[in-house]
Parts: structure tokens; sequence; C-alpha cells
């Protein structure tokens, strides 16, 4: 099967809104909402023919992540003077994300703090943890469960516990995690997916981030996202895959990494 959407036919219409007008010719361009299998066959692709390496693209994703959040929540915009982000990150690759997502942050002039109780045992997420430790990221040993510990404590949330892959009832620790995020006043801003979210149809009762930032292209449950800002982030995606896809993606605005949707 070259293109999954064709298999979706003319309910992915439904899936697609306006974000860049007209194109050349009448033809109107709209951004593909993917499904879960779709993010996931991109994301094969992306690695086993295109020959990418997983640590390429994080770092890439991660620095869209930190460059999209630098964009709606500036550091001139807090009143204190190092605004303080905790990065919630999970035990997959949206986890890693947010690794590198908190390391760029520290360089953007964030003080970020970072809760990761699961750590896969692998280089990628050992170099990357090494990496937030020797630029001075504290790592929490217990995730704050009282919601206003956490609005006392920080100025945002980077949720990066859940990607494209959840899938089925939140197993904790994640689960306490969620719940206490829900109850938050402070901003959350989400890696590709609203953690807790399903994939496609999202989740009336999950967390309500107030900024999404999708990477490659967004998902079908972006369509749910009622937050002020949404991205989109990781420019790395080579034009044929694009087509292949029938992704649509915006353009991007000369180098920016990231480009706002309506
Ligand atoms: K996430």
């Amino acid at each position: 099967q070259t293109c999954m959407r064709t298999a979706i036919g003319e309910s992915a219409q439904c899936r697609k809104y306006r974000a860049g007008g007209a194109m050349e010719g009448g033809q109107s361009s709209s951004v593909s909402f993917v499904s879960q299998a779709e993010a996931q066959a991109v994301d094969e692709e992306l690695f086993n023919e295109y020959r990418f390496s997983v640590d390429q693209l994080m770092e890439l994703a991660g620095l869209s992540c930190a460059t999209a959040i630098a964009k709606a929540y500036p550091v001139s915009s807090f009143t204190s003077n190092l605004p303080s982000v905790l990065v919630v990150c999970g035990p997959g690759n949206n986890g890693g994300d947010g690794l590198v997502c908190a390391r760029h942050l520290k360089l953007f002039g964030y003080e970020p703090a970072i809760f990761y109780p699961k750590r896969p045992n692998k280089p990628l997420f050992e170099n990357l943890t090494t990496q937030c430790q020797k630029m001075d990221i504290p790592f929490l040993t217990e995730f704050p469960n009282e919601a206003e510990v956490i609005d006392g404590a920080y100025q945002l949330v980077v949720d990066a516990i859940f990607g494209f892959s959840f899938q089925g009832a939140v197993r904790e620790p994640f689960g306490t995690i969620l719940s206490t995020l829900k109850r938050i006043t402070i901003p959350i801003a989400s890696v590709d997916i609203p953690s807790g979210w399903d994939v496609e149809k999202g989740n009336p009762d999950g967390i309500q981030p107030d900024m999404l930032i999708s990477l490659t292209a967004p998902k079908q449950s972006a369509i749910h996202f009622l937050g002020r800002y949404h991205y989109l982030g990781g420019r790395f995606v080579p034009k044929a895959l694009e087509k292949k896809y029938n992704l649509n993606l915006p353009p991007y605005p000369d180098t920016e990494c990231v480009r706002k949707l309506p």
C-alpha cells in the first residue's frame, strides 16, 4: 500500500483544515490530520527508507518544541527573571523529545526541571539525560502530586509523556501524574499529542493543553485541541514522503523550524 490516505477516502477531507489558503492553480492547501497508523508508517519510512537516525530527528523535534514554546511564551512575558518550566517525560521517544526540548529551553533562558520516572535502558536516552544533568537541569525524584505545588513552583508544564504510540488505558505512574496535570492552572504545552488522548479520537476528560506542537504532521486528535497555540514542528520531512502520504504540509516561513497553525 503506497498511500494509506487513499484507503481513508472521502472522510479524509473531514480531517483537513485550511492552513495555507489557496495554492497556485486554484488548488487549496490544507494540512492533513494523520491517523495513528499513518504517523507510525511515516516514522518507519523516515528511519528505514530515508535512513535518518532517531537522534537526528529527535534533536530537530525537541528543538522545534522549544522554539515554539519560546514564541508562544517568551521569556520576557514572565514576571520572574527565569521562567521555570516542568518538563514531564514519558518512557518512549516522546519523552526523548522532552529531554531535548528541556536542554534547548535552558539555552533559551528558561529554568527547566525534569521529571523522568521510566527511563529506557538505551544509550540514546542515557546520553540525553547526561546532557541535561551536565547543563544543571534538575531531575525531580518525586512528582509533586498537589496541583497547587506545581502552580506555585512553575510557570509552564511541558507534557512529553506519550506521543503517537500511546494505546489503551494509562498505566501508572502516569495515571496519577495526568490526573494532577488536569488540576493545574498554569498552561500545559503538549509535545505531538496531549498525553492520555487517543491519537485519533482525543479525550474530552483528559488534560486540556494551552499549546500543542504537532510534529511532522498533526494527528487526527488535534481537531479536538481547544488551546490557544497550535504549532507545526519537525521540519525534516522530505518532499517525496510528504507527497506519498498526502500530508499537504503548509510551508514553513524562511528558515523557521516551526509554524503556527490556525
Ligand atoms: K505528549
